[in-house]
Parts: C-alpha cells; sequence; structure tokens
C-alpha cells in the first residue's frame, strides 16, 4: 500500500493574525502606489506606507536610465540598499537610512514589502519610455516639433511670471536639397543627423534643440537675451561652417542660416515664433550662411 504524506500547515491564532496584518499591508501599499506613473511619487507613497512598520529618517532613489535622483530626509550612518529589477531591465536602486541598525527582522519584511514596488515601476519604466518616443525625432535623436510646442508653453509661462528673459533661435541648413540631390536621401539624412550633433555640441543643454521639421531645428534659450542668443548663434553657424562630412566618396561642407528673437512684454508664442522665423529668412535672403537678429 502507497504511503501518504500529508503536509500540514500549523495555524495558530498569532501566525494568523500576522499573515492577515501583512496581507493588508500589502495591499494597502498596492493600491497606493497604482495612483501614479510618477517614479518621485511612487517612492514617496511607498516609503510613506511603510513607514510605521520600517521607521527610517532619510530616503535615496537612483534611476540612471532616466537621470533621476530623489532624495529626502537627512543621511545617517546606518543604510540598506536595493537593486530594484524585473526581467533584466534595470528599475533604480532604492536606500533607506537611520540612525540604528535595521534588524534582519525588519530587513525580512522590507523584502516582501519591496515586491508590492516592482511593478509600479516597471509601468513608470514603459510610461516613460513611451513618452520619450513620441517626444523624440527617431532620425537625429533630437526633440521632435511636438516636444517644442509643449516647452515652449511651458517656458514661456515661466519668464513672464518671473520677468526672465527668453530667446529662440530658428536655423535652417543652407543648400539642403543640393545636398539629397548629390548624396541621396542617406547622405542628408547623415547631414541631418551632423548638424543635430553640432548643435547640441554649441549649447548649453541638449534638451533645449528641437527639430522642427525637414531640415530646420530650433533652439530654445531661457534667461538668455537677445544679444547673448547672437553670440549663441554664431558660435552655432561657425561650427557648421568648420565641419566637414565625409559621405562615400563626398566631402560634404555645409552651412546655415540662423533667425534669432527675444522675448518683449507684449509678445505672444506665435509672434516670438514669427519673428524668430523671420528673421532667418531675412538670413537666407542676405546670401545666407549668417546670422539675423530679429528687431
Ligand atoms: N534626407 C532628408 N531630406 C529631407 C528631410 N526632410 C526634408 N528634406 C529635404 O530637404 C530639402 C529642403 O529643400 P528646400 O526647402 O528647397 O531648401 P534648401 O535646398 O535647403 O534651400 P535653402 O533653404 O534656400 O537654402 C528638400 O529636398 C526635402 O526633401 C529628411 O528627413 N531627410
Amino acid at each position: 500500500m502507497k504511503k501518504k504524506i500529508t503536509n500540514l500547515a500549523l495555524v495558530n491564532n498569532k501566525t494568523y493574525e500576522a499573515a492577515k496584518t501583512a496581507n493588508l499591508h500589502h495591499y494597502d501599499i498596492s493600491s497606493a502606489l497604482q495612483t501614479t506613473l510618477d517614479f518621485n511619487e511612487l517612492i514617496a507613497i511607498f516609503c510613506d506606507k511603510i513607514q510605521a512598520m520600517i521607521p527610517h529618517n532619510g530616503v535615496l532613489y537612483r534611476n540612471p536610465l532616466f537621470n533621476l535622483e530623489y532624495h529626502t530626509g537627512i543621511s545617517t550612518r546606518h543604510s540598506c540598499s536595493y537593486s530594484l529589477s524585473l526581467e533584466e531591465q534595470s528599475l533604480g536602486e532604492l536606500k533607506l537610512m537611520r540612525q540604528q541598525r535595521f534588524s534582519d527582522k525588519e530587513l525580512n519584511y522590507l523584502e516582501t514589502l519591496l515586491c508590492c514596488l516592482i511593478y509600479p515601476l516597471k509601468n513608470a519604466t514603459l510610461y516613460r519610455q513611451a513618452l520619450q518616443m513620441a517626444y523624440t525625432d527617431p532620425l537625429t535623436k533630437t526633440k521632435n516639433r511636438t516636444a517644442f510646442n509643449d516647452t515652449i508653453e511651458r517656458e514661456y509661462r515661466l519668464a513672464n511670471r518671473n520677468a526672465n528673459h527668453l530667446s529662440l533661435i530658428f536655423l535652417d541648413i543652407d543648400w539642403f536639397k543640393t545636398i539629397n540631390d548629390s548624396c541621396g536621401h542617406e547622405g542628408g539624412d547623415t547631414a541631418l543627423t551632423s548638424v543635430a550633433n553640432l548643435i547640441k555640441d554649441s549649447v548649453r543643454g541638449s534638451d533645449l534643440v528641437f527639430r522642427y521639421g525637414g531640415e530646420e531645428f530650433v533652439v530654445l534659450l531661457s534667461e538668455t537675451n537677445l544679444e547673448d542668443a547672437g553670440i549663441i548663434a554664431e558660435r552655432i553657424r561657425m561650427a557648421i561652417e568648420n565641419h566637414t562630412l565625409a559621405y562615400g566618396l563626398e566631402i560634404l561642407n555645409m552651412t546655415a542660416s540662423l533667425g534669432v528673437s527675444s522675448l518683449r512684454g507684449n509678445d505672444s508664442i506665435e509672434s516670438l515664433i514669427n519673428r524668430a522665423d523671420s528673421a532667418m529668412y531675412q538670413a537666407k535672403m542676405n546670401g545666407k550662411n549668417n546670422v539675423k537678429l530679429a528687431k
């Protein structure tokens, strides 16, 4: 006769209550984490929810993939840190800090609670990546026109509220049709990417460079007046003029025409854009390869 083996779990009132409490905590934390796709908010909610069970004085969260850092509270002697990941996708590093050592019991409990954070962080990652794709020009990897429209709205509001300068540079590559005709569309694409990189290298932060469309780029310069924006535009113009691009057997020497405008008291976003665009057109009319400041 076969021997029947039965595994019986011993459940008494104490273990039952402990498991019930742990499940309630998991449920409570998971529900709260469903309310946002923002990394900082997720970490803040999680740490707030576990504070009563695992008291801590400081939190540091780093996510190098998106260049994110969230820091609150104080840095102390004792800490515990976790590299969070799911299916080989890094979800950042979380560090909790406090004056006393974390006990093994607390660490074990923290590790089970961290499971609640993994999928919300994964969703936040997917959301960020989707946003980045929607805002990025796939060819040049600069931000696209949608991103420009959103960014200028925000910068315009900020500049008006704080009475700050705000300037725009419109740039159009000269004779681009000829480049396409002599090197083919792929050569034209290479030239566009090269110009995008030259612009990014000539300004303070690459995040303010946008591909406006075709062979046209925009640089948005916050806290910069017309004169300084003109100097930056001239630096970009020279960087393009002094760069030689070898494409197959072709040697490409490119130039660009640039128009600059700066925010005035009665400007709308449209009038600011139109003045930079007209100045760029005048630069073309002046013989190309020059910078024109809008009056
Ligand atoms: N390779 C490539 N070409 C593009 C892209 N977008 C627009 N173009 C080309 O850019 C060219 C723009 O030509 P035009 O508007 O005549 O301008 P241009 O030859 O630069 O003349 P000027 O602006 O007066 O100096 C057209 O041939 C478009 O087909 C792109 O993504 N890749």
